[in-house]
């Protein structure tokens, strides 16, 4: 099939990349020319696991293009969507003007017939809003709602084999388009949800509400588990052996970030408000809470272990991203852990393998140094924010020849804590003894 991609960002460099993968020709859209330009070279324009490979893959068989025109998706059966929806400057709702602008300029470009499918995260009555909004600009385009569930790090698996697909429909000639789209995907027994946009909606904005509540739950029995001696990782791999409630995503830490659960589950709680349902989703706001509390707990123990002030202390940062595997930093726990320490005169050197260039363009007043060793040195306290694999495995014998003195704070509950004390290190968890 002839397939459109308009928005080339983590989501949709991937999801276009994907497509030529399942044998589609694919032209990808951006209005960001130097994205275009990387892409159209083979190379992702952000580290993800994979993408290179794939862009290479896609490009090379003849399959896969990139431009900023986007006249040039004029011939494409189905437009894939997958624009940002950030929140909004000062306000907790979706910011639509980038989904709003990518159907307006579709409406011009889209044959009658053809499927604008929306790939981005929208709140629930978005899609029958843009429906309105393609007929009023004469367009007879049929339009889907196909949300998204990659994780950064690994969405080059998540596209190609999904937990998943969820479409949300009004016409039974949009499930057949999709159907052709995903018929790789499908014949390898991936569940098909076909559904109403609304409900469509809904799954993409509930799923992420239950994971940043799985997330918060943990992190709120970590601060009990502060206040009474109890560890919190042990208590979290002593209730995922009940299956009905499962391991994943019990790792309590310095709480969750990126692009997507902050945001959405900020989304969520406007919709509801606008619905008159604020009640039904209030507990969000004690999620978000709870999140943004763990973060001030790091900065908190910093300053504890450093005897009661940070003030001119050398602290080393490890990590930046917001997780592994990316170099996304945005709304990063890690960046906003160093950026505070930094505000409260702490002299930060903080790393990271990937994120560095995307933290700066956010926090330029941070020391950045590429490697571990040269952030560890003649440092009072390290402080591990994001869990990269390099430092979970780092020997805390040789961490402690570099240190000032040998003291960490594993914001993740990534580390062994015999192991490091063992080391002679004063070694602190959040919501570990
Ligand atoms: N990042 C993820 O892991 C992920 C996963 C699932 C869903 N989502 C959702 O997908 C959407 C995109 O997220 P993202 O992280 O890829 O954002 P992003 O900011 O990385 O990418 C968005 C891209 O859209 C481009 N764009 C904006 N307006 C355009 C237009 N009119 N025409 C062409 N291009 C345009 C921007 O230049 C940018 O490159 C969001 O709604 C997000 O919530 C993201
Ligand atoms: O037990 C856990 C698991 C995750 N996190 C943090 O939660 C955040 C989000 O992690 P993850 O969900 O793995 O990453 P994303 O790439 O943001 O993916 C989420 O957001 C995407 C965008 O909507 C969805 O598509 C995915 O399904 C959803 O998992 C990160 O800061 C993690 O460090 C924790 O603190 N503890």
């Amino acid at each position: 099939m002839e397939i459109s991609v308009v928005g080339c960002g983590y989501l949709g460099a991937v999801h276009a990349a994907a497509m030529a993968e399942l044998g589609h020709r694919v032209v990808g859209v951006d209005t960001d020319a130097a994205k275009i330009a990387k892409l159209t070279a083979g190379t992702a324009p952000f580290f993800e696991p994979g993408l290179d490979e794939l862009l290479r893959a896609g490009i090379d068989s003849g399959r896969l293009r990139f431009t900023t025109d986007l006249a040039e998706a004029a011939g494409a059966e189905v437009h894939f969507v997958a624009v940002g929806t950030p929140q909004l400057p000062g306000a907790d709702g979706a910011d639509l003007r980038f989904v709003n602008g990518a159907f307006d300029a579709l409406a011009a470009v889209a044959s009658a017939g053809s499927l604008i499918v929306g790939k981005s995260t929208v709140p629930v009555g978005t899609a029958a809003d843009l429906v309105g909004r393609l007929r009023q600009a004469g367009s007879a385009a049929l339009v889907a709602w196909n949300p998204e569930f990659l994780r950064e790090g690994f969405a080059v698996a998540d596209t190609l084999t999904p937990d998943r697909l969820v479409y949300g429909v009004d016409d039974p000639r949009s499930t057949d388009l999709l159907d052709r789209v995903y018929a790789a995907v499908l014949e390898r027994g991936t569940p098909r949800i076909v559904t109403d946009f609304a409900t469509a909606e809904l799954v993409k904005t509930a799923a992420n509400a239950f994971l940043a509540t799985k997330i918060s739950f943990i992190n709120a029995m970590a601060e009990i588990a502060e206040a009474t001696g109890a560890d919190v990782t042990t208590l979290a791999d002593a209730m995922g052996h009940d299956a009905r409630i499962g391991r994943r995503f019990l790792n309590a830490g310095i709480g969750f970030g990126g692009g997507c659960l902050p945001k959405d589950i900020r989304a969520f709680t406007a919709r509801a408000e606008e619905l008159g349902r604020a009640e039904s989703v209030a507990f969000l706001r004690q999620v978000d809470a709870i999140n943004l509390r763990r973060r001030e707990r790091a900065v908190e123990l910093a300053v504890e272990m450093l005897g009661g002030s940070v003030y001119e202390r050398r602290i080393a940062v490890l990590g930046l991203t917001f997780k592994p595997d990316s170099d996304d930093t945005r709304d990063s726990p890690a960046l906003d852990v160093a950026a505070r320490l930094h505000g409260l005169g702490a002299l930060v050197r903080a790393t990271d393998p990937h994120g560095i260039a995307n933290a700066r363009l956010r926090h330029p007043q941070l020391d950045y140094v590429e490697a571990a060793e040269a952030a560890l040195r003649d440092a009072d306290l390290a402080v591990l924010v994001t869990e990269w694999r390099e430092y979970r495995d780092l020997e805390p014998a040789a961490v402690a020849a570099l240190m000032a003195e040998p003291r960490i704070i594993d914001a993740r509950n990534v580390l062994d804590p015999a192991a490091w004390r063992a080391a002679g290190f004063a070694y602190r968890g959040l919501g570990r003894s």
